[in-house]
């Protein structure tokens, strides 16, 4: 305990940096707040003292649990030196009112070039041939390396970080693809990288494979066997985004049967490794042809001067009460609108994430962009509908980024999409006799077409014509109304039903045949997953468009359709993928998604 005490020096502010920050942000703070670097605390003590700190300065290694934040409390803000925010339960911090910040940009660059220096370390035995010289041994021809110029490099996730290492690529003469189902297409031309659509149209192709996501849902074990087996023989990969993205054991077996050449690794799911010595990380750190590196993509000077100076920057602009730059929570909605717009933002943020997460998961990738955001009722009646546009941003972007989806709030979300290629046309009808709620917001989804242009202009436009949003048999729709504050969704597609988005849900689609409810509900228990509620949707309406209204239950809605249903689910965990293998194989359901909401 520093000789300050708990109000620190003269009363002023104290921060806490249990990590290795670099000095010169640290600086700033000097001059106004009392900074404690205390390396090396277990989470016990950083549990104990948690509670005399006004800020948390933290880089990947510090977990900050919800029941740390609990302690925590003198806490405002917590400032994370870096991209990923997967160490910090963001949602206990939002509940708590504290204010989670991070340096979106300020290391991006070190990950691309540290992910070069793997590939060529890779290409090239550089490790290897080191050790071996070392050990006095002259082995020339042993290791013989392979040129990358002329090489197909495959990227998973053209965000920030994947961006620079195509154009870093490119420039050594490497051919670039690329995986992103949320790229812009225009963006990926400029680098000269080709967008494919599919995990299948990828790797068969590449010789080298980088993956740039986040750790989410639908990154996790995104490269195991299957995916590895689909790549050409003597392929190599990399993996300088986070442990988890790849299947170590999945790998390791790869790299031991010598279908995949070797292994570039910077990251790991147990960091560090050596506390599990049989873990899966430490199993493939070991195998001779994986070259590994302990966490450094971020590791440089520069990036961490980078770093340090921005959220430092951020630090001290909340502890003077004013707003920061890269808050990973900030607020959609101003205060002096929030009692009549927050159940709907909170709504349009479900029905975007729901949309990402039901229909552009890995498993179905074809990207669809272009959104009709259309509000009827009351809900048309309000002017700025700036905070449900936001909404809509964040909700659509949340499910694939740990933080540009964060960073999202009402004065950068149309930068945000514009930046992401995602289009939206607000549109609103004051014509609500035909609908059964007070206010009623729908989600229309197509396929990206030549003729639609990036518009928040449009948000004034009165929609009168229904028939102007019926469109292909391609796009998806969902609506959603609001009732006692919170948010039900009405309708998916066809399906017809009333469910509050929340929780871990699973989406099940199947023909309705007696039974099923209780072969679904049976296969979960077995597997230890509690049902917390069910709503059974059937397909009241005859197409994908707005103006279709439903019909009675009694009336065939689509000839051929009549017994098609979902399912939804509302379960007390995440579900495995086993799981939901069962239910297609043994439980007769045509198709489960899982959805976190
Ligand atoms: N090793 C290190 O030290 C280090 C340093 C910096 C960043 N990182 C990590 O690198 C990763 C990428 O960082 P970034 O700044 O480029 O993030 P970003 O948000 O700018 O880019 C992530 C990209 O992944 C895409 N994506 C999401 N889900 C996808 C999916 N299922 N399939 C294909 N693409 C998908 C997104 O559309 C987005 O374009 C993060 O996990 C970050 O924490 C690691
Ligand atoms: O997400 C990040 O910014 C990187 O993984 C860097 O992590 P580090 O700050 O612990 O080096």
């Amino acid at each position: 305990m520093d000789s300050a005490g708990e109000k620190g020096l003269a009363g002023r502010p104290r921060v806490l940096v249990p990590e290795k920050l670099s000095p010169d942000g640290l600086a700033l703070l000097r001059t106004t707040l009392d900074v404690d670097e205390r390396k090396g605390l277990s989470p016990a003590d950083l549990l104990s003292i948690i509670g005399q700190y006004d800020a948390l300065l933290i880089r990947s290694e510090t977990k900050v649990t919800e029941q740390l934040l609990q302690a925590a409390k003198k806490l405002k803000v917590v400032a994370r030196a870096g991209v990923g925010v997967d160490n910090v339960d963001v949602k206990a911090a939002t509940q708590l009112g504290v204010i989670v910040v991070n340096s979106p940009s300020g290391n991006v660059g070190a990950a691309a070039e540290h992910t070069i220096a793997l590939l060529m370390a890779l290409a090239r035995n550089v490790p290897d041939a080191c050790a071996s010289l070392k050990g006095e041994k002259w082995e020339r021809s042993r290791l013989v390396g392979i040129e990358v110029k002329g090489k197909t490099l495959g990227i998973i996730g053209l965000g920030k970080v994947g961006l620079i290492v195509a154009r870093l690529a490119r420039g050594l003469g490497m051919n670039v693809i690329a995986l992103d189902p949320y790229a812009s297409p225009a963006v990926a031309q400029s680098a000269n990288v080709i967008l494919v659509s599919s995990l299948e149209d990828l790797l068969p192709l590449v010789d080298f494979l980088t993956i740039h996501t986040p750790l989410i849902t639908a990154t996790k074990g995104m490269i195991s066997s299957h995916e590895l087996n689909q790549m050409k023989p003597g392929s190599r990969v990399l993996n300088v985004a986070r442990g988890g993205v790849f299947d170590e054991l999945a790998l390791l077996a790869a790299l031991e049967s010598g279908h995949i050449a070797g292994a570039g690794i910077d990251v790991f799911t147990t960091e560090p490794p050596h506390k599990e010595p049989d873990s899966s990380a430490a199993l493939l750190i070991a195998h001779p042809r994986c070259i590994a590196t302990p966490h450094l993509g971020a590791s440089t000077v520069e990036a961490q001067e980078n770093v340090s100076i921005d959220v430092c920057e951020q630090v001290l602009h909340i502890l003077a009460g004013d707003l920061p730059r890269s808050a990973v929570n900030a607020p959609l909605i101003l205060p002096a609108e929030y009692k009549t717009l927050q159940p709907f933002v909170k709504l349009v943020e479900k029905m975007g994430s729901l949309y990402t997460q039901h229909y552009t998961g890995r498993k179905q990738s074809s990207p669809r962009d272009t959104f009709d955001l259309i509000y009827q009722g009351e809900i048309a009646t309000v002017s700025n509908t700036k905070p449900l546009f936001a909404a809509l941003v964040k909700g659509l972007t949340a499910p694939i980024s740990d933080h540009a989806a964060g960073n999202v709030n009402i004065v950068n979300a149309e930068l945000i999409s514009k930046e992401r290629g995602i289009f939206i046309n607000e549109k609103k009808s004051r014509d609500a006799s035909a609908q059964t709620y007070s206010s009623l917001i729908t989600l229309i989804a197509r396929p990206p077409s030549r003729s639609t242009s990036f518009s928040r202009g449009k948000s004034g436009s009165v929609f009168t014509n229904p028939a102007e949003a019926m469109g292909e048999a391609s796009q998806h729709i969902i609506s959603g109304y609001c009732s006692d504050n919170s948010p039900h969704i009405s309708r998916i597609d066809r399906f017809a039903t009333s469910f509050v988005p929340e929780g871990n849900l699973l989406i099940c689609h199947n023909y309705d045949s007696p039974g099923k409810i209780g072969v679904v509900g049976s296969i979960l228990g077995r597997e230890g997953v509690n049902i917390n509620f069910m709503a059974v949707a059937p397909a009241r309406y005859s197409s994908n468009a707005i103006d279709v209204q439903p019909v009675d239950g009694s009336i065939t809605p689509a000839k051929d359709r009549t017994n098609e249903s979902l399912m939804i689910l509302g379960v007390d965990k995440e579900v495995e993928d086993k799981v939901i293998k069962d239910l297609v194989s043994e439980g007769g359901v045509l198709n489960v998604n899982s959805v976190a909401l």
